[in-house]
């Protein structure tokens, strides 16, 4: 027999920890115009190669560390670059060369275009400040906290784990879970009272190698199926479900 627990959420767990790009803010799609538009050049310098897809986004970039994300693409595709340095130029055919290109343009657009939250996101957020549940944002972002601010969420979230913080402390990026233990630990909540919130297969792989409490996927276009195959508990199509459940 099947016992369902009807325990409110907010009594289960005492912190949310939110992936950023794509489960707070939109900028997955800025993400992946500008790694569309970066890798498409990058491919016609090479021989018989078809064209970049959002497919590849999802199997190869998506959710990791800005570097991980152009070797692991074009490891995908049989080329192997010079790794380079983060002070290469953006015109520069190494991996930090091209990660530094896709950055000028994911920039450039945000700078132009500002960005807004999800309106479900921005919901559950305002819901779980009122039930006292503490949040982080673990990110691989390094633009994390730009988005933050540009979006109006920099004051909701005081406790933020990105791409920086996790390079300083020598943390290694999603799918390995360090980064989320990390904000679990700065949040003084044990892991296994914690929610993970990912919209990416590497992000709901780090929440479930972490023992989370529970890994919630978020489907932007991932698919669920591939969420749920990755270790997410549940899914949802919008945040704006959770503030339902939890108001
Ligand atoms: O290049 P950045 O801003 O440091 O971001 C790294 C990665 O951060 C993740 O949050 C995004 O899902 C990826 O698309 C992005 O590539």
């Amino acid at each position: 027999m099947v016992v369902m627990d009807s325990t409110p959420l907010e009594e289960k767990f005492h912190a949310v920890l939110f992936d950023l790009d794509g489960v707070l803010t939109p900028t997955a799609l800025i993400h992946m115009r500008a790694w569309q538009e970066m890798f498409n050049e990058e491919l016609s310098r090479h021989q018989d190669q078809s064209p970049y897809t959002d497919d590849d986004y999802f199997a190869y970039v998506d959710g990791k560390p800005r570097y991980d994300g152009v070797r692991d693409f074009l490891a995908s595709r049989g080329i192997t670059l010079a790794e380079g340095t983060p002070s290469d130029s953006p015109d520069t055919h190494t991996i930090c060369g091209l990660g530094n290109r896709k950055n000028d343009l994911f920039t450039a657009v945000l700078a132009r275009d500002g960005i807004q939250p999800y309106p479900g996101s921005r919901r559950w957020v305002h819901v779980l400040h009122e039930h006292g549940v503490a949040m982080a944002v673990v990110s691989s972002s390094r633009n994390a906290a730009a988005v933050l601010e540009a979006a109006g969420l920099a004051a909701d979230f005081p406790v933020l784990v990105d791409g920086n913080r996790s390079k300083a402390e020598g943390l290694p990026g999603k799918p390995a879970p360090d980064t989320y233990l990390r904000g679990a630990e700065l949040l003084g909540v044990p892991a296994e009272q914690c929610i993970v919130v990912e919209d990416a297969v590497s992000g709901v792989r780090a929440g479930a190698a972490g023992g989370f409490g529970m890994v919630l996927g978020v489907n932007r276009g991932v698919g669920g199926d591939r969420l749920r195959e990755a270790g997410a508990d549940r899914v949802v199509n919008d945040l704006d479900e959770m503030a339902e459940e939890m108001a």
